[in-house]
């Protein structure tokens, strides 16, 4: 089964939010979904599960619509807002409530991890911390058994241990069922060593799909210059994010050979290529911006 979701956009208050984004996520994949404050992940996922419907645009299972058929909705599980979801109910009437409407929801599974965690007993979830919420938000999802799990900022405010518990579920999952995930994050060094490839969201379209090793596009340089001042270039082409006497860290993206061959010229007594994560890949695609809640309004045009 593939999700493709093509060309969606959406405007909220007349202001374009999702501008034509497309992209598929397959079977057993992890997919980051990355993007500014404000770039539009959470209405992304809104639309995606048929909260909102978007103005333009079709979210398809396979080859069909998913927001059209019924049928398919135990396919996929969003909870929107985790912090206000079903806040008045315990783990037990909530897994009665999720049964109701996930035909193939696994509550043997279920009943296992609500014990692994301790999250049993009377407790509404308003009375949970964050991380209990957490990992109990991640159990549903997984339980439902739906083929995507749309998981928004699932490590945000987690104590190392809790983080590594809920990444731990993800890839068991995964593992096990060959569920396909797309987690929106801020986190990216979390989402190199747990997704398959990361989406960058930018101006309400996906820009760019990558996976990190795979990135050719981008470089990252320590150099150490000869002249007075920082050559111009370094910062007009790049991205410098360290800079200490003669010694600057440097991320260029679309990296060609008009860029090698000043690094390799007479300015520079030594330069280096060193590795690159998706914290850098992020900076060179949204270092030049402002705010991404800075785009016009149609009204304000
Ligand atoms: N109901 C709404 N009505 C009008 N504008 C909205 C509404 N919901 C979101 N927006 C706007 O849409 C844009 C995208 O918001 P969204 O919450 O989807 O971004 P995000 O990428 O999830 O942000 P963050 O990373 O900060 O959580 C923002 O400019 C926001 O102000």
């Amino acid at each position: 089964m593939t999700l493709t979701i093509a060309n969606i956009s959406k405007k909220l208050n007349k202001k374009p939010v999702i501008e034509n984004a497309s992209f598929q996520i397959n079977e057993g994949e992890i997919v980051g979904l990355v993007g500014r404050n404000g770039a539009g992940k959470t209405t992304l996922f809104r639309i995606i599960s048929g909260e909102i419907l978007p103005d333009f645009g079709s979210v398809g299972l396979d080859d069909q619509d998913y927001h059209r058929m019924v049928a398919l909705h135990d396919q996929l599980f969003y909870v929107d807002m985790p912090n206000n979801w079903m806040t008045n109910f315990n783990s037990q009437q909530v897994k009665r409530i999720v049964q109701a409407s996930y035909e193939n929801f696994d509550t043997s599974w279920y009943d296992q991890q609500i014990t692994r965690f301790k999250l049993d007993g009377r407790q509404k979830l308003k009375q949970y911390s964050k991380g209990m919420r957490a990992l109990f938000t991640l159990i549903v999802s997984f339980a439902s058994n739906a083929q995507y799990v749309l998981l928004d900022e699932p490590l945000d405010g987690l104590d190392v241990l809790v983080r590594d518990e809920v990444k731990r579920l993800i890839v068991e999952r995964v593992t096990n069922q060959n569920t396909s995930v797309l987690i929106a994050s801020h986190n990216l060094v979390e989402l190199d060593t747990l997704t398959d490839r990361i989406l960058l969201l930018k101006n309400g379209t996906i820009i760019r799909s990558f996976e990190v090793d795979g990135e050719q596009d981008i470089k990252k340089y320590q150099v150490a210059y000869r002249s007075e001042t920082l050559p111009a270039f370094l910062s007009e082409r790049g991205m410098v994010i360290a800079h200490t006497g003669h010694v600057a860290t440097v991320i260029f993206d679309h990296f060609d050979e008009a860029l090698a061959i000043k690094l390799a010229g007479p300015t520079f007594q030594f330069i280096e290529e060193l590795p690159i994560n998706s914290e850098d890949i992020f900076r060179a695609s949204f270092s030049k911006d402002g705010y991404a809640w800075e785009r016009e309004t149609e009204i304000g045009k």
